[in-house]
């Protein structure tokens, strides 16, 4: 059995012991108060510590839940577990309404949005009277009864407790699958997670809905638990309150729980010293962001692994029979055109790295885009993959306009592409890595994995069966569990190359894969191209190394200054004057010459 496993069924255990053995109110409130900073920090968990989306303004959408469930009992009449429910959806809504400036701003500009978010919140319920009640706040919020009976302080411990678990399941099991990848991935690189096929818009909106919601619930608990609401419970301290126990407790599905168990505690044993609170605090976020980037859950994680390594072993890879192959059809005949780009023209200011550029690539062939360095090699690969809209022209791929279109799309109509300065998701797994890389292939749906439903279960079982296959296909599969960002240079060049293959691409996009390479590995990667191209996958590869475009190219593109200058076999192009004159800085005079006497074909190397 798995250490989280045992530590799920201990806690679960816990908790309903632990309010039967209490019979002092006081302390049953602090493990309700507990389990409620669990829920709302659970989500926000999500968004911050798996998203990478910082937010200081949760306080607003626990107003959200908490009012939502005050008005509708007390002055609507509704029945309060309704009302509950209502002011779950309220506060999603709120979500995607905060959700929508993080798709135009990061960092310490989205902090910002938020926490203006949280202060005009906070303002108008301090200032309406209708329907708020201003500073008074709203009286005789209906609680949730069970069976006919109101519930004593120890059902409201069991109540939120069975919340909490509820909640701790499901975000287990949400984030241990695609969807948990697809918030990591968003996070360590949004260009990389957009080229396999995430769509990083959807993906943060759903994680600022998810912290909505259980920031949502947690609100509408505490309203129904006093019966009464006022803005004094809605503070900016309350956004930075939830914060620190995110980042207290640290990212891991655990860190929720740990970190609302630790400051709820010592908030209730520092309520005694109401003048150290604010000091304490401040002193533990600062120690958790400088001593314990994992924070406290990532800690005793460490200390569990050392002391019982055998119950942390990673779950073991699954035994796989046959090779990797890829699943999508070719999409043109052998030798017919699979792509057709006409007349691109992309400029940054006065320099124009795309300049009226056209090109045909032919299914099943190996084509190498070459040219001097900033010839516009690189910004032609970021337009074919999406990631670079051009100012005009048009591009035609498996019978579909697609120059406009998002980078996600194009890769799921199967344009795969690797990045010459490394986009690895450097704190995933190499397992994990090429996991997000069959994420356009992925069809299961939010809810079945959120419950962890069987179809869910099932696809994640046969991913990692593919992604086993595939590791072994470039020879990684003994570096299955190590961190992407801890591997040597030339094996991260042949992850992001297994992760792009993994998205199943009928075109693969290659920017510069053997830079920084030894002449070994540049030898391996020339293999792998040739066995890439014998699987019938074509190819686009930028490269600087002629030899290795020589060995494994069908056709060659030229590039000077963003336009091109010539086309066609390998060893013609290697002759061609424009090419060897580009390559050496001739200028036009003394092109003629050139001409005349070409250079030799290690010239270009
Ligand atoms: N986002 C941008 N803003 C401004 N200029 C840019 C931008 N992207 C590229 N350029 C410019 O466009 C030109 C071509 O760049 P690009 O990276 O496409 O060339 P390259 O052929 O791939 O070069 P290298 O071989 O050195 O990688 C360069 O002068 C570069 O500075």
């Amino acid at each position: 059995m798995r250490t989280h496993t045992l530590a799920f069924i201990a806690a679960a255990a816990a908790a309903l012991l632990v309010p039967l053995a209490i019979g002092n109110d006081f302390h049953l409130k602090i493990i309700f108060t507990a389990g409620m900073y669990y829920l709302a920090a659970a989500g926000l968990n999500v968004l911050v510590g798996w998203s990478g989306q910082k937010s200081l303004g949760h306080a607003g959408l626990f107003a959200a839940g908490a009012y939502t469930a005050a008005l509708l009992t007390a002055q609507a009449g509704w029945n309060p577990w309704l009302a509950l429910v209502a002011a779950a959806v309220v506060a999603g809504l709120f979500g995607v309404l905060i959700a929508l400036p993080s798709l135009r701003v990061k960092g310490p500009s989205l902090a910002m949005v938020t926490i203006g978010f949280g202060i005009v919140v906070e303002k108008i319920v301090t200032e309406w009277q209708v329907p708020f009640g201003g500073q008074q706040g709203i009286y005789g919020i209906v609680p949730p009864s069970i069976g006919g009976r109101m519930l004593d302080m120890r059902g409201w411990a069991w109540l939120v407790l069975a919340f909490a678990l509820a909640t701790h399941l499901m975000l287990r099991t949400l984030l241990g699958g695609k969807y948990g990848r697809a918030f990591q991935a968003v996070q360590a690189a949004e260009v990389a997670a957009e080229s396999v096929g995430i769509d990083v818009y959807r993906t943060k909106v759903l994680a600022f809905v998810i912290s909505a919601v259980t920031c949502g619930v947690a609100g509408a608990l505490v309203a129904q638990q006093n019966q009464y609401i006022n803005s004094d419970f809605i503070s900016f301290n309350l956004s930075i309150f939830l914060l620190l126990i995110v980042l207290f407790g640290g990212p891991s599905v655990m860190g929720p729980a740990v970190g609302a168990i630790a400051l709820t505690l010592l908030d209730a044993f520092l309520a005694r010293w109401p003048g150290l609170q604010h000091f304490t605090y401040g002193a533990l976020l600062l120690f958790a962001l400088y001593a314990m980037p994992q924070g406290l859950a990532g800690a005793l994680q460490r200390l569990g692994r050392r002391l019982w390594p055998r119950l942390h072993q990673a779950q073991p890879l699954p035994v796989v029979q046959g090779e990797w192959q890829p699943r999508q059809a070719p999409g043109a005949e052998a030798g017919g055109v699979m792509l057709s780009a006409q007349g691109l023209y992309k400029a940054y200011g006065g320099v124009v790295p795309t300049n009226e550029v056209s090109l045909s690539l032919r299914a099943g062939h190996v084509h190498a885009l070459i040219g001097p360095n900033g010839a516009g090699k690189t910004t032609l690969l970021n337009i074919l993959s999406g990631i670079v809209a051009p100012d005009r022209g048009s591009i035609e791929f498996a019978g579909q306009g697609i120059a406009r279109v998002r980078a996600s799309q194009i890769c799921r109509l199967g344009i795969g592409r690797t990045f010459q300065n490394l986009r690895l998701f450097a704190h995933m797994s190499v397992l994990d890595n090429v996991l997000a890389g069959l994420h356009p292939h992925l069809r299961v749906g939010f809810w079945a994995s959120l419950l962890g439903l069987p179809s869910a279960r099932r696809e994640e079982r046969q991913a990692r069966e593919e992604a086993v296959r595939l590791l072994q296909f470039v020879g990684m599969l003994d570096r299955a569990h190590d961190e992407a960002g801890s591997l040597p240079y030339g094996l991260q060049r042949r992850l992001e190359l297994a992760r792009a293959l993994a998205t199943q691409p009928r075109l693969l996009l290659l920017d510069e894969p053997a830079a920084g390479l030894n002449p070994q590995e540049t030898q391996a990667l020339t293999e792998l191209i040739r066995r890439i191209g014998a699987k019938g996958i074509t190819v686009l590869l930028i490269e600087h190394h002629m030899d290795l475009v020589m060995a494994v190219s069908d056709h060659v593109v030229v590039l000077d200054y963003g336009a091109k200058i010539a086309e066609g076999a390998p060893a013609a192009m290697q002759r061609d004057p424009k090419v060897i004159a580009a390559y050496l800085g001739v200028d036009d005079e003394e092109e003629d010459g050139a001409a005349a006497t070409p250079a030799p074909a290690h010239a270009l190397a």
